[in-house]
């Protein structure tokens, strides 16, 4: 718009809704909006705390009585955004300007007090949080546009940024959660970092290395990790190193002490050990910020919990500037992550004692180049032709252009592959278990040993183990090259073969045993395939790493112990073969999908007739119900036949989608099942929870479920729900066919209205023990008159309708009293009479002591016991 007459450039009532949406507060833009009128950039202004006549007029006229009105605009406690009395008169908040100034020897380190920070970050508990939109591309979108117009930092050194991020990294610009995030550092807050995988959170970090003389240093759970991100800054001319936890290399340890690298890595276990050390670095040259990445580790309730990240509350304990008394600032604690839920954030602020003013900066979790979807499966080796057939013939047809295009022979280098997962599973024979953990005519195995707990734990990966190379520490000089580390930052520039137009795919299979097989299986069928698992030799894992960042493999069939952060652009496809633990742990691997922006699929497959269990692990009461609950919302989003999956995902995180849907998904794409009313089924189902009749028909004589108390409470109250099942199959000569599976549906969706719930104390995935809800008695009460009940089946509800299967956990004998034909015949018939004379003799003869039934020797061991 033009500026009118009066030199406003925008309507009084557009310029508020814009600024409401940057977060500014009514009455603070109210104020100022009136102390200078419609006039974007002078509001900005006043509201970013410029300390002009008209900022004080705005102070002082417009805002709120009695309330400073820039205090309103300031998402920051009043203890630091309030001294206005300053006799400075200005004061403002330190910015990323006095460390570049700093780093350049421009001048010391600004000791001025913080008072403005961007509108969107935010202390727990005080300011709003606001969630910054994350551009896929290296432009800013529209947002991230107007919050770098506004931001703190002023345009010259702005530019100096942007020169280092040229020149280092070849971006044009920060994204606008970057620039929060920095701004935050600058101001020496700490800052929890929550953004989408793959949205360039290492940046927010590694930057500061470059803006400063002081070092960073990165607190990282996996050595490829911080192997890759070495690699990777010393390509772009920055000067790292990671110190691991195995056998220390006093040299490298000695130097990053010293402040030789400008960027240290250090797993948890290390930084703990590096405590005194550490507290001389941060003397001198200083430490810029302890970053925290994979933060999620840190909480319980995390899907990745490693307990030495917990201790590293250590770091504020230690270096903060009451303990040593040559820092000005507490050292900054940055925080990242890309899966915490809302309790998990509220966990990590408080194990890692992070200070009440920390800035939480928080971006859409959506990933819109993400197309996700489900598949049933029996996920064993009896369904992997089917499955993968799709996934084979793209790589082959591919292959096959690219072999008419260049005349290579691709034959020789997939017996390759097959020999390199073949001497893995070798080495592996001790682990290698015929443990029928799926199928049984699932490969050869050379151990045979019974399906125990301790055998299944063996089998698997129950996290990314930290030690996962070969090295233990390494470092990496500006522009260097060491001839040990060819590999993942390097991919594109030695990849001697590539993965073409098809990219990567990395599959992800619940045990090792399958990792192998599935490998084995892929590589017979012509890709360049390799397994990767926990047990394999580091070397091995070493050697997949970097075949897979140099695309001289297509497909990683890996178990969880394929790592976090894994960066490589062109991974097309990621496939779950078996349910996750939780939805945390699926987002974070399905993350890895497409990170140059392109359409990548996220295919989970999972076995819909199967009611997951958790991975066998040490867990407190407590751990086992989270991990439950986490495992349920999994196997839920599974199961989904109506909501988009990418919806279901990023609310999982606390965050609102919208009504839209993602417009890629199989449920956005396929569109919902037909809806159903469940009316009559709900009715009978909780008339046989509450034990009572139906009443509607002479057959629907509802005697009470038998209850079983097994000492727990709730148990003693709620029956079984096989025992529910069963009776209803029992006297509903319509619900005979009806199988488990579709009942165990029912309950969820009544669960979902609130109609019926757990009992027992430790809720399992399925519902164990049902009973009614207060809800679900008004319900009952009101439903003769109630509007029917439509819901949408969910997965396993339309499968089982698909795939009846009638009497499935019936005997011969059982499944001819279910059905009602049968059960006239043989109640009337010479036949029935026989059998139940047979049973009897049967009963008698199996009963030791003479008695006829079991509850007959029960009562006399009972009474015998009581004689005693
Ligand atoms: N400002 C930027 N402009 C363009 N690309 C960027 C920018 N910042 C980072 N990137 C790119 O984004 C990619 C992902 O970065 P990074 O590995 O830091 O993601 P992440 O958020 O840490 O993901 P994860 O949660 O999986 O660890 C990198 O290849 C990086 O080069
Ligand atoms: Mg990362």
């Amino acid at each position: 718009m033009e500026p009118d007459a009066a030199g406003c450039d925008v309507s009084a009532d557009g310029l508020i809704a814009e600024l409401l949406d940057m977060g500014f507060e009514f009455d603070a833009i109210s104020a100022a909006v009136g102390a200078v009128g419609p006039r974007r950039a002078e509001v900005l202004e006043v509201l970013l705390g410029g300390s002009d006549a008209r900022a004080g007029q705005a102070r002082r006229g417009g805002g709120v009585p009695g309330r400073p009105a820039l205090s309103t605009a300031q998402p920051r406690p009043a203890g630091r955004g309030m001294k206005l009395s300053n006799p400075r008169g200005r004061l403002r908040q330190s910015s990323i300007t006095d460390h570049v100034a700093s780093a350049t020897g421009g001048g010391k380190e600004s000791g001025r007090e913080a008072n403005i920070s961007f509108p969107c970050s935010s202390a727990p508990g005080g300011p709003r949080v606001m969630p910054v939109a994350v551009d896929f591309c290296s432009e800013p979108g529209p947002q991230s546009q107007s919050l770098v117009e506004n931001s703190t930092v002023e345009s010259d050194q702005m530019d100096r940024i942007s020169a280092v991020l040229q020149k280092h990294f070849g971006f044009s610009c920060l994204k606008a959660f970057q620039k929060e995030v920095l701004d935050a550092w600058s101001a020496h807050r700490d800052c929890i970092v929550l953004a989408a995988t793959g949205s360039g959170k290492s940046l927010c970090f590694q930057i500061p290395a470059l803006l400063t003389t002081k070092v960073v240093v990165v607190i990282s759970p996996l050595i490829s990790l911080m192997h890759d991100q070495c690699l990777k800054l010393a390509n772009h001319g920055v000067s790292a190193c990671f110190l691991g936890s195995g056998q220390p290399d006093s040299r490298v340890e000695g130097k990053a002490m010293a402040g030789m690298y400008k960027i240290v890595y250090v797993c948890p276990e290390t930084i703990l050990r590096l405590m005194e050390p550490l507290k001389k670095l941060a003397e001198k040259p200083g430490i810029a910020l302890f970053a925290i990445d994979e933060v999620h580790c840190v909480s319980k309730w995390g899907h990745d919990f490693r307990p030495d990240y917990r201790r590293l509350s250590a770091l504020r304990e230690n270096f903060s500037s009451s303990k040593l008394k040559f820092l000005k600032h507490d050292i900054p604690l940055m925080a990242l992550t890309a899966t915490a839920t809302i309790p998990v954030r509220e966990d990590i602020t408080k194990s890692l004692k992070m200070s009440k003013d920390t800035a939480i900066v928080l971006t859409s979790f959506f990933r819109p180049n993400l197309r996700f979807s489900v598949k049933h499966s029996k996920t064993s080796a009896s369904s992997y032709g089917k499955d993968f057939q799709e996934l084979i013939g793209a790589y082959k047809a591919s292959r096959e252009g690219q072999q008419i295009l260049h005349g290579i022979d691709t034959d020789s280098e997939s017996s390759s592959y097959e020999s390199l997962n073949d001497s893995a599973s070798d080495d592996e024979d001790a682990n290698v278990i015929s443990a029928n953990h799926g199928d049984k005519n699932v490969g050869k195995t050379k151990t045979s040993m019974t399906l125990v707990e301790e055998n299944i734990e063996n089998e698997l990966d129950l996290y990314q183990g930290v030690d996962n190379f070969d090295v233990s520490c390494g470092e990496f000089l500006e522009c260097s090259q060491p001839e040990s580390s060819k590999s993942p930052a390097q991919s594109n520039q030695t990849s001697s073969s590539d993965c073409g137009v098809q990219g990567s795919t990395i599959v992800y299979v619940p045990t090792r045993k399958q990792t192998v097989e599935l490998a084995n299986f892929l590589c017979k069928s012509g890709l360049r395939a390799a397994a990767y698992n926990a047990k394999m030799p580091k070397s091995h894992l070493r050697q997949v790493h970097q075949q897979f960042h140099c695309n001289d493999l297509e497909v990683v069939v890996a178990t969880i112990a394929f790592g976090m952060g894994i960066d490589k652009s062109n991974v097309r496809r990621i496939i779950h073969y078996g349910l996750p633990q939780s939805l945390e742990a699926y987002y974070q691997e399905a993350g890895r999908a497409g990170r140059d922006g392109k359409l990548s699929d996220c295919t989970l497959y999972y076995n819909f007739l199967r009611t997951p269990t958790l991975l066998p692990n040490k867990r407190s009461e407590e751990q086992a119900k989270a991990a439950y609950r986490m495992l349920r919302d999994c196997f839920h989003y599974s199961l989904n036949t109506s909501t988009c999956r990418a919806k279901i995902l990023v609310k999982y995180f606390g965050e609102d989608f919208g009504p839209d849907g993602c417009r890629m998904c199989d449920i956005c794409t396929n569109g919902p099942p037909q809806m159903h009313d469940f009316k009559e089924e709900a009715i009978v189902f909780m008339n046989v929870l509450q034990g009572r009749s139906g009443g509607e028909t002479d057959e629907m004589i509802y005697s009470r479920v038998p209850h079983y108390s097994s000492g727990r409470r709730g148990f003693g109250e709620a029956p079984n729900f096989r025992m529910v099942v069963s009776h209803i199959r029992e006297k509903l000569p319509r619900f005979a066919a009806t199988d488990k599976i579709w009942w165990q549906g029912l309950s969820r969706i009544l669960e979902g209205l609130r109609y019926v719930e757990e009992a027992a104390e430790t809720p399992r995935v399925s519902m164990q023990y049902p009973e009614l809800t207060e809800d679900g008695l008004k319900f009952l009460s009101s439903s003769q008159s109630e509007a029917p009940l439509y819901a949408y089946p969910d997965a396993a509800m339309l499968l089982a309708m698909k795939e009846p299967r009638p009497f499935s956990g019936f005997s011969d004998w059982g499944r001819g009293w279910a059905d009602p034909e049968t059960r006239r015949q043989r109640l009337a018939g010479k036949k029935a009479g026989r059998r139940k004379r047979k049973w009897r003799s049967r009963g008698r003869q199996q009963q030791p002591g003479g008695f006829t039934t079991a509850r007959e020797r029960l009562t006399a061991i009972l009474a015998k016991k009581k004689k005693r």
